[in-house]
């Protein structure tokens, strides 16, 4: 019996993928291929209209071992919003098919004028044709009717004459058929794009502005004739790098949270205004006694004398309190309230017991030392902390980990809060020579422990983020890392709930496995926005979005449009400077920190700014200065007891001790020294920027007051 080809059938529909049974597209189908006679019976699978489950099924099917030779599409080909078929496509194709397109668009202008309104895409991915076709039976027919007889021969085209997969036995056999031979594919050159300027090594920094000016990424199937020997990408300064971060960040999103310690690190999104206010009641400031002092202007009157003690009020709740009788006092404690009547608390240090009841247990008459007892004295007004109505937090106030924005939401009974949506990071690193960093094997060969993503989780979620583990994606297959990513941006797999950021370490520099600027631009559609930057460590980093819609929870208008990739590279401590360096400002901005109030855009200073603080700190010896590269040199950084600087001092200079491998160059820092390149050395004494990490733990003491 003859072998077949393999085909599957994707239906793309928001309705089919809830009812199935509504779906009639694959029912039409299947009988003109079945009547072919040279097809196997088609795998179907029903997907809504999402880029992302499109992408999946359509790399489940082209890509590892089970590939199939054909792949069809139907429904999400035309204009309205939701159809973006051929966007989740287009980036999966390795090399297109213009003339089936043409065909298809011919054959159905035939029958109707509305074939031009239809978006069809062609092309092969690996070894596998895909081809899609409108969502509607009939359109689906008439597409696939025009291009049917081809189909085979295209297919075996497409799988190259070299396979020995089983299936490809019996495309040999349909290639005689068709009386072709398989080595005129060998003659169908790659499709190869030469940006502008790239390629010997003399391409002009230059910020590219439009997608036309936009460098390619090496395309990995290319052999190595047409591989880069100089990077494409313009090296950005570190400035411009970050201005393009910033102009990529969405803006953040409106959420409601309960309050509580989950808020800690969010923003306000809206002012605040009190509901209660504090206190509710006149307070005691002291321990003491409530008295009915006179007023300053009842001439002669004193607050001293012997009065007897008529009541005791504690700081506790309930009960309806006594008026206070002219002539006598109440014994109350701090907080508690006043007495009907009483107007003034007297200190208990400025009273003696004058006699007890006659059972010994209470006091019976006390006596007042003080005589000029003014009154409101040791009293707390209703609201005199904080007034009803007014405003507690303004837009753009941190709730810090200090306390007390928690605390004025939690003293004026404020039980949920408008508050910026913090982002959600994911990590992954990449990689085949990497092990888990707690595998208890003993490394061998080229293996690597995995120290980037620990590193990267902790610095993270010190900083308030939360971190969702992605794992290690190998080089090989280059799937793999393909479909890490997808599945992070959709919520899948390790990712059980999506993430608005992705970080990635290592593959971005310009080696034959540097993968993510091929996968990001190449699979994902994604678009690169900088892949060098003039620093050192980290001058492969690279930074990219992917588009994405996603509604706001609350308010159901707002949208984040894309998702942020940052990848970092590999050598350890160029993945933690550069986290450090542009993947904060950039969480920052989207936990709405600079989305400044009225309040604090008249008190700039008043304001947190995003990403590190930047102070001025003294060098305490000699840094060597890079020539070209402006250095992000790690070092601890002291506060000074006497003359109110601070100290800077490397965690190395000598030898490898900056070396961008060396993640120990990290380990004690606090802070980056930022060092302009120049000639020399930034010498001893003087004062020059840097960027803290962390807290300044001790003081030098070798600074002598
Ligand atoms: N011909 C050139 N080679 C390199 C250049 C260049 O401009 N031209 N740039 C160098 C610079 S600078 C850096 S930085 C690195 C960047 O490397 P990649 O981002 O491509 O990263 P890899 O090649 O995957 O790995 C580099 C290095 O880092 C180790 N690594 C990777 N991931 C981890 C991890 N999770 N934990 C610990 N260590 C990790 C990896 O094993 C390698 O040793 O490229 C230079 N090359
Ligand atoms: O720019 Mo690389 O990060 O120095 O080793
Ligand atoms: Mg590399």
């Amino acid at each position: 019996m003859e072998p077949k080809l393999k085909v599957a059938i994707l239906i793309v529909s928001d309705t089919a993928s809830k009812d199935p049974a509504s779906d009639k597209v694959a029912g039409t189908l299947a009988p003109i291929l079945a009547q072919e006679g040279k097809w196997e019976p088609p795998a179907i699978r029903i997907v809504p209209d999402n880029v992302f489950q499109i992408q999946q099924a359509v790399c489940d099917w082209a890509d590892g071992e089970d590939w199939y030779n054909l792949i069809l599409l139907s429904g999400g080909t035309g204009f309205a919003v939701k159809d973006n078929t051929p966007e989740a496509v287009t980036p999966l194709i390795h090399r297109h098919a213009p003339g089936l397109v043409h065909g298809m668009i011919a054959a159905s202008l035939k029958v109707t004028l509305f074939a031009m309104m239809a978006r069809p895409v062609a092309g092969v991915r690996n070894k596998s044709l895909i081809i899609t076709l409108p969502g509607s039976p009939k359109g689906a027919m008439e597409n696939l009717e025009a291009v049917v007889k081809l189909l085979p021969h295209a297919c075996i085209q497409s799988a190259g004459a070299n396979s020995r997969s089983l299936h490809a036995v019996g495309m040999k056999k349909l290639e005689s058929d068709a009386g072709v031979s398989s080595d005129n594919s060998r003659n169908h050159h790659h499709h190869h794009h030469h940006a502008h300027g790239h390629g010997h090594g003399h391409a002009v920094p230059k910020a590219h502005t439009s997608p036309a000016d936009r460098p390619q990424s090496n395309d990995p199937s290319a052999g190595p004739n047409q591989r880069y020997r100089a990077s494409p990408y313009p090296m950005l300064s570190v400035e411009e790098a970050l201005r393009m971060i910033s102009e990529q960040t969405s803006a953040p999103m409106v959420i409601d949270a309960p309050v509580n310690t989950s808020i800690v690190g969010s923003v306000v999104a809206e002012d605040v205004y009190a509901a209660e206010m504090v206190p509710a009641y006149h307070a005691s400031i002291v321990d003491g006694y409530a008295i009915i002092a006179p007023e300053p202007t009842d001439v002669g009157a004193t607050t001293k004398g012997v009065f007897p003690v008529a009541s005791i009020t504690h700081a506790t709740a309930g009960g309806v309190l006594e008026p206070l009788q002219p002539g006598t006092i109440a014994r109350i404690t701090t907080g508690a309230p006043l007495p009907p009547n009483a107007n003034a608390v007297v200190m208990v240090e400025d009273t003696v017991l004058a006699s007890s009841t006659p059972d010994g247990k209470e006091e019976a008459t006390v006596e007042i030392l003080a005589d000029d007892i003014q009154p409101g004295e040791n009293v707390r007004d209703p609201g005199s902390d904080v007034t009803l109505g007014s405003k507690i937090l303004a837009r753009g106030d941190l709730i810090s980990p200090a306390g007390g924005e928690i605390g004025l939401l939690a003293a004026t009974g404020t039980r949920t809060v408008k508050v910026f949506k913090k982002p959600r990071v994911g990590v992954l690193s990449t990689g085949d020579e990497l092990v888990e960093h707690d595998d208890p094997r003993e490394l061998v060969g080229g293996q690597i422990r995995d120290s980037n993503r620990p590193s990267l989780l902790s610095c993270l979620s010190s900083w308030g983020f939360e971190t969702v583990d992605l794992g290690i994606a190998r080089d090989t297959p280059a799937s793999e890392l393909e479909h890490a990513l997808r599945d992070s941006l959709r919520g899948i797999g390790r990712a059980s709930a999506s993430v608005d950021v992705i970080v990635t370490t290592g593959g971005v520099s310009m080696g034959e496995l540097d993968l993510l600027k091929p996968t990001i631009e190449r699979s994902l559609g994604g678009t690169i926005h900088f892949g060098r930057v003039s620093m050192k460590p980290g001058k492969p980093t690279t930074f990219a979005t992917v588009p994405f819609k996603e509604t706001a929870p609350t308010s159901g208008q707002q949208e984040r449009k894309s998702k942020l990739i940052f990848s970092l590279p590999g050598n350890p401590a160029s993945a933690l400077v550069t986290l450090n360096l542009f993947v904060l400002p950039s969480l920052h901005k989207l936990s709405g920190l600079g989305e400044s109030s009225q309040a604090i855009a008249t008190k700039p200073w008043m304001a947190p700014q995003l990403g590190l603080p930047r102070v001025a700190v003294v060098l305490t010896h000699h840094f060597p200065l890079d020539p070209k590269r402006t250095e992000y040199h790690r070092a601890v950084v002291t506060g000074s007891r006497c003359d109110g600087r601070l100290y800077a001092t490397s965690t190395g200079v000598e030898g490898v001790g900056q070396r961008s491998s060396r993640v120990g160059s990290i380990a004690r820092a606090n802070a980056l020294v930022v060092l302009r390149p120049g000639r020399g050395v930034g010498i001893k004494g003087e004062i020059v920027e840097a960027l803290m990490m962390g807290p300044v733990y001790g003081s030098d003491t070798r600074i002598i007051c």
